[in-house]
């Protein structure tokens, strides 16, 4: 391996990273940027099962716990520990913006741009029987594919999903009115009240699906939709309770004290960080990338949907609450400025220094205490974190 990269970048690319004060060396590396492995928790005396069945040796990464890594060249969809779900594919990066959130056991946490929902899948293993995860996600096919994987890494007691806008989503975590232990209802029986959930996927829901696979995300984006619950698990307090009480949405100042104890913003963005990610464009066309990721108005809209899914996310936080906001672009005007912005019109906002960071491969972004993952320096995937926190008043 010489350490170049052996994609051909078009000019249009390399002008759209210059613009933005990406020095294109950060991708010299990325044809030996190892992949990584999350082993799910319980597993961890399997690592020798686990590289005989991927034949490779696994290196462990000793600033995040459960990773490991692999040589880029390794495939694990087909093998029989990924099929098991004894492991995860998940950049170590990915991880650290989780780890970033410091959730502990009984927290609420909000996912607001949940699919496909690697990092989801480790909130709950992180949170393990406790607390709830709800997911959040405007396409529908991309959710979907998320109850997928919640469900094939027995994940889903703890967990319900949305399809929803982010910008708007409005309901909070449900207070405890059932029995954590028994996971049942508190109340006597009620009417019309949500049963355990079964896989039995419904006409209208095969309907609502096809018609989602009409549109793409930005047109989802602008349609105003009803948010509609994907899926729910039978330890998130949803079983027992009516429509009416499960999709009540949250008003004034509630969510200072109802609201969610943990919020990732992982926001939607032109994945200029992750050059696998850019080097799909060669089979998809550079015409493709011009549209999705280059062209000014494109960038104008993300940036503007950042800030509003960060101040909605920010909207449903605790007061004394945790927010991570990170995106997997390196572009200033879709971290910094946006941090800036919303710092600006959030008076309870404060940044929040990342204390396990001190170990992590990554630099410090324009404004202190905001962090970057650059493959160059971190042989990771690009990814930018903030950690804001919701000052008590
Ligand atoms: C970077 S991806 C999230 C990856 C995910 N957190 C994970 O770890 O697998 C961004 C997601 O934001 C979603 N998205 C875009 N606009 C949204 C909106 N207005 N509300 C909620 N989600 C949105 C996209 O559909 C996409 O799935």
């Amino acid at each position: 391996m010489d350490g170049r990269c052996n994609l051909p970048l078009p000019d249009a690319y390399l002008d759209f990273l210059k613009d933005n004060g990406i020095d294109p060396s950060i991708y010299v590396m990325c044809d030996s940027t190892p992949r990584y492995i999350r082993m799910k928790p319980g597993t961890e005396d399997q690592v020798q099962e686990v590289e005989d069945e991927i034949k490779c040796k696994l290196e462990k990464v000793l600033w995040l716990p459960r990773f490991f890594s692999i040589p880029p060249s390794i495939q694990i969809a087909s093998s029989k520990v990924y099929q098991d779900g004894k492991i995860y594919g998940m950049d170590a990066a990915s991880g650290a913006a989780v780890l970033a959130l410091n959730v502990s056991a009984g927290d609420h946490v909000l996912d607001l741009c949940a699919a496909p929902g690697a990092k989801l899948c480790m909130l709950l293993d992180l949170l393990g029987s406790s607390g709830s995860v709800t997911g959040v996600d405007v396409a529908r096919h991309r959710l979907a594919a998320c109850r997928t994987m919640i469900r094939k890494y027995n994940l889903g007691d703890y967990c319900r999903l949305f399809v929803a806008d982010g910008t708007t989503f409005s309901f909070l975590p449900l207070s405890t009115q059932w029995d954590a232990e028994s996971c049942a209802p508190k109340t006597e029986e009620k009417k019309d009240v949500f049963k355990e959930w079964t896989s039995r996927r419904l006409w209208k829901e095969r309907k609502l699906a096809s018609k989602s696979r009409n549109y793409n995300t930005s047109e989802l984006v602008l349609g105003a939709q009803e948010p509609e619950m994907l899926f729910y698990g039978r330890c998130t307090g949803v079983v027992g309770l009516t429509k009416n009480e499960v999709l009540k949405t949250s008003s004034g100042n509630e969510a200072l004290h109802s609201g969610y104890d943990k919020v990732l913003v992982d926001a939607e963005c032109t994945h200029d960080g992750s050059i696998r990610h850019i080097q799909k464009f060669e089979n998809w066309g550079w015409k493709t990338l011009e549209r999705r990721v280059l062209d000014a108005q494109r960038t104008d809209t993300l940036t503007h949907l950042q800030l509003q899914l960060l101040t909605n996310g920010f909207r449903l936080l605790k007061a004394g609450g945790s927010l991570v906001y990170s995106t997997c672009s390196l572009t200033t005007a879709q971290n910094e400025d946006v941090v800036e912005k919303f710092l600006s019109q959030n008076a309870l906002a404060e940044l929040q220094e990342i204390d396990a960071a001190k170990n992590w491969p990554c630099r410090s972004g324009r404004i202190p205490n905001t962090l970057r993952f650059d493959p160059s320096t971190s042989h990771t995937s690009g990814l930018f974190v903030a950690k804001f926190t919701k000052i008590v008043s």
